[in-house]
């Protein structure tokens, strides 16, 4: 089955259901997608392999290359750098594997000022209170990180409005629905 791009963005605020729409496509459709390997200046963990479960870098050789724009983006979190470089999502490619990124809006507008030209779809929930019913319900989060998403989800509505935004906007009410048209974005349709 032919897809309509060789990389796609999907997006979409924390609780939207973007994690349960990748893992039923992967489950699906074994081997045809992949995920880039981010790069990490943290040490590898026991049994984490270089390459496999991250890029492990110095910190010295990742800010080189972040700052040589190799990277779509890089954060630092609890003193260790982290990112995609546009390498590594190009890698997934070469091996003959569609890309999927999955990232938040800052993410997609780093995308954005790349090279890469993926298809943009955006995972949409019904409704903030149902988005936070499903935060509660999953129950990974504190009070207070469930508040900080749910604050984060506006701004990510609400770019997902503007007019080039995204290619695709999926709004995941019913579950089947959804995951319809998330193969009907990813897969050319059969005339
Ligand atoms: N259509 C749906 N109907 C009801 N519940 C759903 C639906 N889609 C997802 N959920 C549930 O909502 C919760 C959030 O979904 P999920 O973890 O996939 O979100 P996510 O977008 O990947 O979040 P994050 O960005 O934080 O990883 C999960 O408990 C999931 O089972």
């Amino acid at each position: 089955m032919k897809t309509t791009a060789n990389i796609f963005v999907i997006s979409g605020p924390s609780g939207s259901g973007k994690s349960t729409l990748l893992k039923r496509l992967f489950n699906d459709y074994p081997g045809i997608f992949g995920f880039s390997i981010s790069h990490t200046t943290r040490g590898p963990r026991p049994k984490e392999e270089n390459g496999v479960d991250y890029h492990f870098v110095t910190k010295e050789a990742m800010e080189a290359e972040v700052a040589d724009g190799k990277f779509i983006e890089s954060a630092t979190f609890s003193g260790n750098m982290y990112g995609t470089s546009i390498k590594a999502v190009k890698d997934v490619v070469d091996v003959g594997k569609v890309c999927i990124l999955d990232i938040d809006m800052q993410g997609v507008k780093a995308v954005k000022n790349t090279d890469l030209e993926p298809k943009y779809i955006f995972v949409q929930p019904p409704s903030v209170e149902i988005l936070e019913q499903r935060l509660r319900g999953r129950g990974t989060e504190k009070e207070e990180a469930v508040l900080a998403r749910l604050e984060a989800s506006k701004a990510e509505m609400a770019y997902a409005q503007e007019p080039s935004a995204y290619d695709h906007i999926i709004i995941n009410d019913d579950l089947e629905a959804a995951y319809k048209e998330l193969l009907s974005a990813i897969f050319e349709q059969q005339q």
